[in-house]
């Protein structure tokens, strides 16, 4: 039974239940369920907290888990990233009051709020920064306006909050952060299902990046035409009842979609249908 660490609350609460649902598997009832096992698809859900998951794994107490790679990398625990899931995608930085600091150096003295102290203390050390960091558990914007800081180091998405507290970022971004797919670091055998788990991941994140495309075109002019849809592998070609034309079959990305048919229509290509991939095994 493959142990999995889901977040239960949260910016990545959502979206990881969504993927899981995708990937076929059982849904808690109830936001309270701290277990559910699916016997069925060979799991068993833990409902964590975020920051918590990355010490489960990485005590090997769970096998995997859903977590930020900015709370993985703050927790310093050895858990590692198996892969990135493509949601709650931010950037971590460091926000000043606007006009008061426009160069990490200006951080040397300060006081710098936030919620991943692991993270910061890190950076500081490799710029060779003396400053003290304030840990807050959350709204670490309004602690400039409230006295208890200089600065603060946070989660930055649109940046809206940001602006609502007077503050700007400055300096380049500490990381770029997304939700990812978490394990131990051991080196040992994967736990038992893990491939299968991963797959099912892979499935669903290839079903909402791809799309189907399939169209009619000359047989003189395929090897043009699957220049632009070289599909994952190799696109599938089937004969058309009217002589010297086939029919092509490939995955593209979605954000390419409408780009790639105004080529192949251009090519000659017609009866053009892209179509949503509902599940995959790639
Ligand atoms: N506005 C946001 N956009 C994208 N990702 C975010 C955002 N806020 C937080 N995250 C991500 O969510 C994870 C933090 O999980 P956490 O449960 O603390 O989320 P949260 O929304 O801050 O929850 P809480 O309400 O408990 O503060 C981190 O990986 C962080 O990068
Ligand atoms: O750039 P934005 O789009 O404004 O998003 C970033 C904000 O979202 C998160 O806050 P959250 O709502 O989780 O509150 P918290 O600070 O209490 O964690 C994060 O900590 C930032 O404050
Ligand atoms: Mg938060």
């Amino acid at each position: 039974m493959l142990k999995i660490a889901v977040p239960n609350k949260g910016s990545l609460a959502d979206a990881a239940a969504q993927m899981l649902q995708e990937a076929g598997y059982r849904q808690r009832r109830s936001a309270k369920d701290l277990v559910v096992l699916d016997a069925d698809n060979g799991v068993e859900l833990f409902y964590l907290r975020p920051r918590d998951i990355a010490i489960y794994v990485g005590e090997g107490t769970l096998d995997v888990g859903i977590t930020g790679r900015d709370l993985l990398l703050d927790s310093g625990a050895s858990a590692t990233e198996v892969m990135p899931l493509g949601f709650a995608a931010s950037t971590f930085r460091y926000a000043a009051p606007t006009g008061t600091m426009s160069d990490t150096a200006d951080l040397a003295g300060a006081r710098i709020a936030t919620s991943y102290p692991g993270i910061v203390e890190r950076d500081l050390t490799a710029r060779g920064i003396d400053a003290t960091v304030v840990r807050l558990d959350g709204a670490v914007e309004s602690s400039v306006r409230l006295g208890v800081a200089d600065a603060i180091a946070d989660v930055v998405e649109t940046g809206s909050t940001l602006r609502q507290a007077d503050l700007e970022v400055f300096g380049d971004p500490i990381l770029a952060s997304e939700a990812v797919l978490v394990t131990h670091a051991r080196g040992d055998e994967p736990a038992e299902g893990f491939d299968v788990f991963k797959r099912r991941l892979d499935g669903v994140i290839a079903a909402r990046n791809y799309v189907m495309v399939e169209y009619d075109i000359p047989s003189d002019l395929v090897d043009r035409a699957v220049e632009l849809t070289p599909g994952m592998d190799s696109p599938t070609i089937s004969p058309l009842r009217l002589e010297g034309w086939v029919e092509v079959r490939s995955m593209v990305p979605r954000d390419a979609a409408q780009k790639i048919m105004d080529g192949l229509y251009d090519l000659g290509a017609r009866g053009i249908l892209v179509t949503d991939i509902l599940a995959c095994r790639v």
